[in-house]
């Protein structure tokens, strides 16, 4: 993989530099409510447009439907990228049209252009190779040398992520070089006991990941809204709480080879339960209740994980040596479900453990909650990449920069 040092030792003055960044960052209306993914990235960037480069940002953010849609547009994150840059950042209105091709012939050297959110396209997201083959051929028009440095994405085998880099010279980004350099530490001499939690709402992305770290981790911690799969798992009903219920089998699986193999799976004992899905806007008091895990009522949905479960996760880290954290306990953007995550992050900063938290919504939710960064390990801007990473596969993003 050429590095973003042999690219810069060889030259960009002048060339159209696309920077492929993971700038998905959670939003409050067109708020950032967390601008760790764009502060990861700013480095290449700032190096870039420092050695002369045009530097042609471009990013996904949230899960449009591959057409325009204005709740997912780019424009927030293009305006703070500008303000960490300290510098005007161009804003494309659109992919590969007009405005795109425009705010990139309009750019100088050293100057930073965002264009808009890739999913637009329905090309980026696509399962066939020639949709996104094509529609790599319209991004490939707008530069020159390819930086590969969203580590976030790099497990999706998309048009920006995978078939560009084919197409242009390319190298890897310093971020993607520092999350990689960590999570190879978590593949190899791991110190014991390794104990992974696990939670968060991107249940089928990342149920399938527990099968590989059966053979690596000692402990695994469920919560978040992967927890009702196992809680159904075990035979207990879960009300409306979020459940994946074709995967039941396969969790019944996980839990009798973690029996065979001597790995403690921990599922909560107690749960936060409420009638509806709270109001993240206006944060209202939603009143939930607290109930023992194998009791959700049939018209409840668990936000949560309960005060006990807080206790028994706390304990089951205060001994690891090493600790993989990735999604929330609970619906942490609300304050009355923030309690589970808080008290796993308090734990990883009172334990001695090596703690790498990934993703973007763990990673923001330890920062909005008020933890300092730096009493952690690692935070990693992947979350499905940095388990995927940890699954041993071979990345589709990452394979790309590799000749
Ligand atoms: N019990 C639950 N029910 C529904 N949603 C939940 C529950 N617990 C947590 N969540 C939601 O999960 C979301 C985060 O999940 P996600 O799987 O996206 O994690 P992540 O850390 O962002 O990883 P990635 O980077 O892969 O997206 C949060 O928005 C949170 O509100
Ligand atoms: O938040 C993430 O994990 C990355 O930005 C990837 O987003 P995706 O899961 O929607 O592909």
């Amino acid at each position: 993989m050429k590095t973003i040092d042999e690219l810069l030792a060889e030259g960009v003055a002048g060339k159209r530099v696309f920077v492929r960044a993971d700038l998905n960052v959670p939003l409050d209306g067109t708020t950032i409510t967390d601008d760790g993914r764009i502060r990861a990235v700013r480095p290449t960037i700032a190096a870039l447009a420092e050695a002369g480069a045009r530097v042609v940002v471009a990013s996904h953010l949230g899960r449009p439907k591959g057409t325009p849609d204005p709740a997912f547009s780019l424009a927030p994150a293009a305006a703070r990228l500008g303000e960490l840059l300290g510098t005007e950042v161009a804003f494309a209105t659109d992919t590969v049209g007009e405005s795109a091709r425009a705010t990139v012939a309009g750019l100088t050297d050293g100057q930073v252009a965002v264009i808009e959110n890739l999913r637009f396209n329905p090309g980026e997201t696509s399962k066939d190779d020639a949709e996104r083959g094509a529609f790599a051929d319209q991004l490939a028009e707008l530069a020159d040398v390819y930086v590969g440095d969203g580590f976030g994405a790099v497990h999706r085998k998309h048009a920006s992520v995978y078939d560009l880099p084919a197409r242009l010279p390319h190298a890897a980004g310093g971020l993607i070089a520092t999350e990689v350099g960590v999570l190879k530490k978590l593949t190899e001499d791991v110190a014991r006991p390794y104990a992974v939690v696990l939670g968060g709402a991107k249940v089928s992305d990342k149920l399938g990941v527990i099968d590989h770290l059966l053979e690596k981790a000692d402990r695994i911690l469920i919560g978040g809204g992967m927890a009702y799969t196992f809680l159904k798992a075990k035979g207990y009903e879960v009300g409306i709480s979020l459940l994946q219920e074709d995967q039941v089998p396969a969790v019944q699986g996980y839990l009798k080879r973690a029996e065979e193999l001597g790995v403690e799976f921990v599922l909560p004992v107690d749960v936060l339960v409420a009638g509806e899905f709270p109001d993240l806007k206006t944060k209202a008091p939603a009143h939930p209740t607290t109930v023992a895990a194998d009791a959700i009522p049939a018209d409840q949905e668990g936000l949560d994980i309960g005060p006990e479960t807080r206790k028994l996760y706390a304990d089951k880290l205060a001994d690891a040596a090493t600790v993989f954290w990735n999604g929330p306990m609970g619906v942490f953007e609300h304050p009355d479900y923030a309690e589970g995550t808080k008290a796993v992050a308090q734990a990883l900063v009172d334990s001695e453990a090596f703690s790498v938290v990934g993703g973007g919504d763990s990673a923001a939710a330890v920062r909005i909650l008020g933890f300092d960064e730096n009493a952690f390990g690692h935070i990693s801007t992947g979350g499905g990449a940095s388990l995927e990473y940890l699954e041993g596969k071979t990345l589709p993003g990452l394979a790309a920069l590799e000749d």
